[in-house]
């Protein structure tokens, strides 16, 4: 079969909505080349140190490529994908060069080019996050690993917001609680919370692709009596409190809940909001404070804010 490489030229803060536009387009597989992953520092202990090519790489910003199989209807996919994606304007969204270039690839190339970007990665003091088709030996006795399927939904596990809420989740979750997670995706919040000892995990997510994803990766990981997955927009109509609410979303739609989350979080409860690029940080941080929450921690990775907020 015969695919499509879609390359869009973008900036970092458009990584997330662009990659879910090509998702709910039907591409299979996002890869991400970000120039800032040739500096980052790799280890060979989590297994093979893959070769990058800097040919590979924009000078500025970031390419977003997906791969579309070439069929009658790939000039209106296309086509939609680039409305979509000059829509995200609206939500003040750079998207830097804008830049779409489309090109043929085979079913072999295909397989690998996206494959290869994927492998374990260490996450957090305890999680490692391997893909599906990767043997791995843990290092230690309590290093606790996700397994995920890269392909299937949003979310390879290891980009920064993903990163920062795990490492939000590992320190504030304590055994026995329940957490709530806004925007789950391919459920990797929901499994790690779960691994991290949660009682249980309700997971929402608007698009139906996420909820089954959630689901199959929750069992993929022997954690399907821990979380609940179920399609539901933000936290309208939930009713159940919570220890934790933990949601890696943009911060435009981060303000439009934090009345919600206030109110299912137990006192003392906390709220880990991610995917928040760097020049909205005050916004949301008013905008939790607005709520009644304290901020407890504002952590960064590359240009992404998690902010940790407690209610009183
Ligand atoms: C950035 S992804 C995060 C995925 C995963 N939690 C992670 O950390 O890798 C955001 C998710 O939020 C979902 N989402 C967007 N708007 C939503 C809404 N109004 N209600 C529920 N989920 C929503 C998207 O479908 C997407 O799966």
């Amino acid at each position: 079969m015969k695919w499509s490489e879609l390359c869009i030229h973008t900036t970092n803060e458009a990584i997330e909505p662009v990659s879910n536009i090509l998702h709910e387009a039907g591409a299979s597989g996002v890869v991400i080349e970000d120039p800032q992953d040739m500096v980052k520092e790799r280890d060979s202990f989590f297994g093979e140190v893959y070769e990058l090519n800097p040919a590979d790489y924009p000078e500025d910003g970031v390419y977003v490529k997906a791969y579309l199989p070439v069929n009658s209807f790939l000039g209106e996919t296309v086509d939609e994908i680039k409305h979509s994606i000059n829509n995200l304007v609206v939500y003040d969204i750079d998207l830097g060069e804008n830049n779409i270039t489309i090109s043929e690839v085979n079913e072999e190339e295909w397989a690998t080019a996206w494959k290869k970007y994927y492998k374990p990665v260490k996450i957090s003091e305890k999680i490692t996050i391997i893909p599906t088709w990767e043997e791995y030996e843990p290092v230690s006795s309590d290093e606790l690993i996700i397994e995920l399927d890269p392909g299937m939904a949003f979310g390879t596990g290891t980009h920064p917001t993903t990163v920062l809420s795990i490492q939000a989740i590992e320190q504030y979750l304590e055994k026995g609680e329940s957490v709530i997670d806004v925007g789950s995706g391919s459920g990797v919040l929901s499994i790690a919370s779960a691994l991290l000892g949660a009682e249980t995990v309700h997971a929402y997510d608007l698009d139906d692709v996420a909820v089954k994803s959630t689901s199959i990766n929750s069992k993929l990981n022997n954690v399907q009596h821990i979380v609940h997955s179920e399609q539901n927009d933000l936290l309208k109509g939930v009713e159940m409190e919570a220890d934790v609410i933990v949601s890696n979303i943009l911060a435009e739609i981060i303000v439009q809940f934090t009345d919600d989350a206030y109110r299912l979080l137990k006192p003392g409860g906390m709220f880990i909001t991610s995917g928040i690029i760097q020049g909205k940080k005050d916004v949301v941080k008013e905008r939790l404070q607005q709520s009644g929450f304290e901020i407890v921690e504002v952590n960064q990775m590359e240009d992404w804010i998690a902010i940790i907020a407690k209610k009183a």
